[in-house]
């Protein structure tokens, strides 16, 4: 028996307890219908010529199914999952022991890839490419450098933010795949099922209720399902209404369009504090006692694609549909700022 690689992190993320409702195949994955088909074709294709699959990259917001696709992929390839993370990955040797260790045509995940330490990231260049390592053994003079070869292999890498990648890293992927927010449709169906699964059945109109204030986020469906269920159980029947599930989201601080106190919060300060924006990130980052990656990776990016708010040079701005969601006047257009009268 080796003992457990502590560069290889088993999965942390607390909804994960309930691994029954992550989808196993890619038949079961919901939604993505565009990553899905192709994903389909270039997993059927390295089958059959028996080959490693191409280096693939996910990209997107937190919590829309990169890591569960890096699993279905390996599952559907029939081979090994192996998963890390970048900053766990502190030493060049620690990936060059994982590197080694891997079987022909399995999948390494690496999490968080845009944190990779860059000599750690040095190592990959080569590996991604010809499937080599080279290894610089002992110190000074004496110093050599080993070319180690690798089994063919995947590596599936995920990021919350590309624009931190380097462009080497990148290009060395040949299938870059972004993970967009999911439709209304999707998640209903993705709770509807989770719902079953968990005992607690939900009707049409409960399942939607949860599906619109879910943040175009599996995950978080996920988790407002389970508070949801804690409801229906305590002071319902064990069934999901409309009713019971509009009730429960409302308590829990989840508003119709399945903003949470964060969301609002941040809405509200540009609003009061900065007249609806432009302001900068910074600026927010300290007054909310926020991270600026927190804000830039969770808060914004659901924010962005709901028109709430703009991304300017200039900072932040409040789009009009914030200013009626918070019941506020949106100020009269400045001089020079309307295209219609300035
Ligand atoms: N298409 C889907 N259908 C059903 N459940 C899904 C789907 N995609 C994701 N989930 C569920 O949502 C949760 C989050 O998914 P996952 O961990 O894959 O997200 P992620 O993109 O890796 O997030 P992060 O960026 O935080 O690592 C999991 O519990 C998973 O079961
Ligand atoms: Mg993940």
């Amino acid at each position: 028996m080796t003992e457990p690689d502590p560069t290889l992190r088993p999965e942390p993320l607390p909804e994960d307890g309930d691994r029954a409702l992550r989808p196993q195949v890619l038949d079961d994955f919901i939604g993505q219908a565009e990553a899905r088909a192709n994903l389909r074709v270039f997993i059927q294709s390295a089958r059959q010529r028996g080959e490693a699959m191409d280096h693939t990259l996910f990209h997107g917001p937190p919590g829309l199914g990169k890591t569960t696709l890096a699993q279905i992929m390996a599952r559907e390839l029939g081979v090994n999952f192996r998963m890390t993370s970048g900053p766990v990955l502190a030493k060049a040797g620690d990936l060059a022991a994982i590197l080694t260790n891997l079987e022909a045509r399995d999948v390494l995940f690496i999490d968080e890839i845009h944190r990779l330490n860059p000599a750690v990231e040095e190592v990959l260049y080569p590996a991604l490419e010809d499937y080599e390592l080279d290894l610089v053994i002992g110190e000074g003079p004496a110093a050599r450098t080993v070319r180690i070869e690798l089994q063919p292999f995947t590596l599936v890498g995920a990021t919350t933010r590309m624009g931190l990648l380097t462009t080497p890293l990148r290009d060395r992927f040949g299938i870059p795949t972004r993970l967009q927010f999911y439709s209304v449709d999707e998640l209903h169906e993705i709770v509807t099922r989770n719902a079953r699964r968990l005992g607690a059945p939900a009707d049409a109109a409960g399942a939607r209720e949860i599906a619109r204030r879910a943040r175009g986020t599996p995950r978080i469906a996920g988790r407002l399902l389970r508070r949801v269920v804690d409801f229906a159980v305590v002071e319902g029947d064990g069934q999901i209404t409309r009713a019971l599930a509009d009730g429960a989201l409302t308590r829990l601080g989840v508003d119709h369009l399945g903003l949470d106190g964060a969301d609002r919060r941040y809405l509200r300060l540009i609003a009061e504090n900065y007249g609806g924006g432009p302001v900068g990130i910074e600026t927010l980052s300290a007054a909310l006692s926020e991270s600026r990656d927190s804000l830039e990776e969770v808060v914004e990016p659901y924010l962005l694609q709901q028109g709430l708010i703009q991304r300017s040079p200039r900072g932040r701005m409040l789009a009009r549909k914030a200013w009626e969601h918070l019941g506020l006047a949106a100020p009269a257009p400045r001089k020079g700022q309307s295209d219609l009268f300035g």
